[in-house]
């Protein structure tokens, strides 16, 4: 039902979209032993932390220019053939240099990658820098700055990923202003694993344009308001929150509400493999879910689109992609 319907990603990681089916290839040819975050089934964990410990065993395995390029073009390539018309990456400099590969061949792998899917499908991507909350401070700072230097002509936008409940907000405000100063467009991962007090401090400190999950939002009707009021589009991974058991089960996940409060609502995957998730599958669950339409599906993407870290020329161009 919902396989025509066009669609648009603005929240994924591209080290958790990796296909464990890449992943074990990735592990054959490093001949590293994958058995405890990957298993026949995939992958394994049953945390956040033990999901951030497979997320980060996955990313480990990616060491090459052509092993980036591959991982993006295997995975924009695959939501292509959902529909996906626009996808915007999270990208992580620190993971790039943990893998050993350093940020320089990390992003001209990933720009071929992207580039390769484009040529493909038509798919457009953007890349959304991401420095790691659990990191600390000067960390997310340093990422910043690198994003801030415009290393590649696809990195639209900065963010912060990583554990929520570590640190507070205020401490990483200097890292967005920064980024804000070099004209990114500015998400934060706020109010998925922590309340409306850590979506207050996000709004409040770092004046976000958009919110990385928020869904948590939901439990103070006055932060809805303010969310609505103030614009902020929400980057909503409902598959992603039930697989977290940061909601029992989609019937419980807030899209709706927060729909009906005015809120701009989107669909994302997040870290698709490991939630046994697809952007495909987002869209399909939220139809069946709260009954959604085509038409208002397309109204998701509508959304994506105007929220998107793009310039204006191809917004509008994805936007006539619409009617
Ligand atoms: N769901 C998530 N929340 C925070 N940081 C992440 N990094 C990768 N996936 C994440
Ligand atoms: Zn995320």
């Amino acid at each position: 039902m919902t396989r025509a319907v066009p669609k648009a990603e603005i929240h994924c990681h591209v080290e958790g979209a990796a296909s464990p089916d890449l992943v074990r290839r990735q592990a054959e040819k490093y001949g590293v032993d994958v058995s405890s975050f990957l298993d026949e089934a995939g992958y394994v964990w049953s945390d956040f932390t033990s999901f951030l410990a497979a997320y980060d065993g996955a990313a480990a395995l990616f060491r090459t220019e052509e092993d980036y390029a591959l991982l993006a073009e295997t995975y924009l390539s695959d939501i292509a053939a959902q529909g996906t018309i626009y996808a915007e990456i999270f990208v992580s400099p620190d993971h790039a240099e943990r893998s050993g590969i350093g940020t320089e061949g990390y992003l001209a792998g990933l720009g071929t990658g992207l580039e390769r899917a484009r040529r493909a499908s038509g798919i457009e991507c953007r890349m959304i820098v991401v420095g790691i909350r659990h990191f600390g401070p000067q960390a997310v700072e340093a990422a910043a700055r690198f994003a801030a230097s415009r290393p590649h002509a696809l990195i639209t936008g900065f963010g912060m990923a990583g554990e929520e409940r570590f640190g507070r907000v205020a401490d990483y405000a200097r890292a967005f202003d920064i980024a804000r100063e070099a004209g990114l467009g500015i998400t934060i991962h706020a109010g998925e694993l922590a309340g409306p007090e850590s979506v207050r401090d996000a709004l409040d400190h770092v004046r976000p344009s958009r919110l990385g999950h928020g869904a948590r939002a939901i439990e103070d009707p006055a932060l809805v308001e303010r969310i609505a009021r103030e614009g902020v589009a929400l980057e909503l991974c409902p598959g992603s929150n039930v697989a977290l058991k940061v909601f029992d089960g989609w019937e419980k996940h807030p899209f709706e509400a927060m729909r009906k409060a005015g809120v701009k609502v989107t669909l994302n995957s997040d870290d698709p493999p490991h939630f046994g998730s697809s952007i495909g599958h987002e869209y399909e669950m939220a139809a069946r879910t709260w009954g959604y339409d085509a038409a208002m599906l397309t109204g998701f993407t509508r959304t994506a689109i105007q929220a998107a870290f793009v310039d204006e020329a191809t917004r509008e161009k994805l936007l006539g992609q619409l009617d």
